[in-house]
């Protein structure tokens, strides 16, 4: 049978979902983006309990915490999901192979699964490697004891270094007892060839027809997983859901850190259908999620041989990045502080990362960017440029206004106003880690900014400003209220320039601890020269006050 091929959409992450009628031929194109998760059902069961969606995972234990059980648990942490283990064999494996399996018996297989299954209102079982025929029967007899909402099966046989994980012995398990309880099975090329008996997969119009066999045996849905097709420069899967079948593709990855991906796809979906999404959307959300995933580790290394792990929860390289500084936030980052101003940038004809690049030469100790009058697209490219050139040199990058770009960028935090986006609800999105300022005009508005955990305060305007319309001028004996009054440290900011930095800076507060500056540094023909002079001017004036 020939299929209608879909075309890639391109876009920050690339997967297309097409829907190819089976019986009319006709091609439906649908986006997948990156976190779908609609569906939701109520999780407040009374006053005060709620139900936490739970997944139990039933799978072997990987000793280089990359696929099995060590994925499982990540990928529902990641998804927001509660999981639970049944281990069904501990593997001695690394990036390299597998150097050893050590089965865990069938009575103690079924000890851990009524443990579970009879006390924690597990909502999706999900199976990877199940190393007998004996824990086939034994899964297959605790469901029926145990019913569970949807049964997974990812139908591990061979790891991803080539090793064998389970015999030809369990294929007639899988084919009698799980596949028919199954509401998705999810084998690649090799377990679907194997499961029919070694009919050939290696195409894509194969991967088709095996969806259809392999549906025949019983489970509801069939996920073949096209990673290994040969020649193919997409990722292709294959979806059948009884009637219809979907395409799905997304720009293949290079990177050699693929370890886990079949575990985690399995573990995705499970957690999105405890969750309350229909099967159609999880298979879409734990698709994206791993393109996110993979794409994020691309480039980390951990161990030597050719298969990677990779960071289900996308914080690896954040901290590698962040290992210079002892602390998240050290307040004396605040001393020279530029921030940019796109409309100067324009007029002086120098990109905004040009802009940033100068100031951070000529010695600026922090920058924001504040971009008011540009598209976000523009926005989000310009940080992330802005952040390797920050990354490169210590120098912490926050965002203005903007929580969505900081995090689309994975920015060190944000500089929020009074009337934007309350500091206490940022803290909520962005986290603990996140550098979070709230500008302040009273002592009472940087007691509240203490309170809703903000880390540092900006104070202004000092001085008359042209860049802030309407800015109220607070001068030098608000910035010493504001500082007296505050817990955290603080940085002015307003008409301040090589001029008149160091009256600022000799009004004898401790937690004074620099200036933030627009105009001084990019209203001026050479951003490196003007940054330079300023550094002097408060490396002077700190020297006087200590
Ligand atoms: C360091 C610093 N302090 C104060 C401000 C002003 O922030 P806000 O009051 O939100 O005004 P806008 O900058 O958004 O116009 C700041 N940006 N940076
Ligand atoms: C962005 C901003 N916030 C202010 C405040 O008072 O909170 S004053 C200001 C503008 C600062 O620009 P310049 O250094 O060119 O005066
Ligand atoms: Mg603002």
């Amino acid at each position: 049978m020939a299929y209608a091929q879909p075309q890639v959409l391109s876009g920050f992450y690339s997967t297309s979902f097409n829907k190819v009628n089976s019986r009319i031929n006709q091609s439906k194109q649908i986006q997948v983006c990156m976190e779908t998760q609609r569906g939701r059902r109520s999780m407040m069961s009374n006053h005060s309990t709620i139900k936490v969606p739970h997944v139990l995972t039933v799978a072997g234990s990987d000793s280089g915490a990359g696929a099995g059980i060590q994925a499982d648990l990540k990928a529902c942490a990641a998804r927001g999901v509660f999981c639970s283990t049944v281990i069904t064999a501990v593997t001695a494996q690394n990036t390299v192979g597998v150097q050893g399996v050590d089965i865990v018996s069938d009575d103690f297989v079924a000890k851990q699964l009524k443990s579970v299954l009879s006390d924690m209102q597990v909502d999706v079982v999900k199976t990877g490697m199940l190393p007998s025929s004996g824990v086939v029967k034994i899964l297959h007899q605790c469901l029926r004891e145990f019913p569970v909402q949807a049964l997974v099966v990812d139908p591990v046989m061979v790891s991803t270094s080539g090793d064998v994980l389970a015999g030809p012995s369990i294929l007639t398990g899988f084919r009698e007892e799980l596949l028919p309880m199954a509401d998705i099975v999810t084998p690649n090329l090799k377990e679907a060839s194997a499961l029919l008996g070694g009919l050939k997969v290696e195409t894509v119009s194969d991967m088709h027809s095996a969806a259809k066999l392999l549906h025949d045996m019983g489970p509801r849905n069939v996920l073949v997983k096209g990673g290994d097709l040969p020649d193919s420069l997409d990722a292709v899967d294959i979806f059948f859901d009884g009637e219809d079948f979907y395409e799905l593709r997304s720009s293949r990855l290079k990177t050699r850190n693929t370890h886990g991906t079949g575990c985690t796809l399995a573990s995705c979906i499970a957690a999105e259908l405890a969750k309350g999404s229909s099967m159609l959307e999880a298979v879409k959300a734990a698709k994206c999620f791993i393109e996110t995933a993979l794409d994020y580790s691309k480039d980390i290394v951990i161990g030597n041989g050719p298969q990677g792990p990779f960071d289900h929860l996308l914080r690896l390289k954040r901290n590698i990045h962040n290992s210079w500084k002892q602390d998240r936030f050290n307040p004396n980052d605040l001393l020279l502080y530029a921030v940019t101003d796109s409309r100067m940038n324009r007029k002086w004809g120098r990109s905004i990362s040009d802009a940033v690049k100068a100031a951070i030469e000529g010695g600026a100790t922090i920058v924001q960017l504040r971009e008011k009058d540009i598209e976000t697209w523009d926005f989000l490219e310009a940080a992330k440029s802005c952040l390797q050139i920050c990354r490169y040199h210590g120098v912490p990058l926050l965002i203005n206004d903007r929580i969505d770009i900081a995090l689309a960028c994975d920015a060190d935090g944000v500089h929020l106003g009074q009337s934007d986006m309350p500091s206490r609800v940022a803290r909520t999105i962005l986290g603990p880690e996140k550098i979070i300022g709230v500008s302040c005009k009273t002592p009472e508005q940087a007691q509240q900014a203490w309170i809703d955990g903000a880390d540092y305060i900006g104070c202004g305007g000092i001085y008359p400003t042209n860049t802030k319309e309407n800015n109220r001028t607070v001068g030098l004996d608000g910035l010493k209220a504001v500082c007296l009054a505050s817990n955290l440290p603080v940085v002015a900011i307003g008409g301040i320039g090589i001029s008149n930095a160091s009256p600022v800076m000799a009004i004898d507060a401790p937690n004074l601890k620099g200036v933030a500056v627009v105009s001084a540094l990019f209203d001026r023909e050479c951003v490196l020269t003007e940054t330079r002079k300023l550094h002097s001017v408060l490396v002077e004036a700190t020297t006087k006050t200590k």
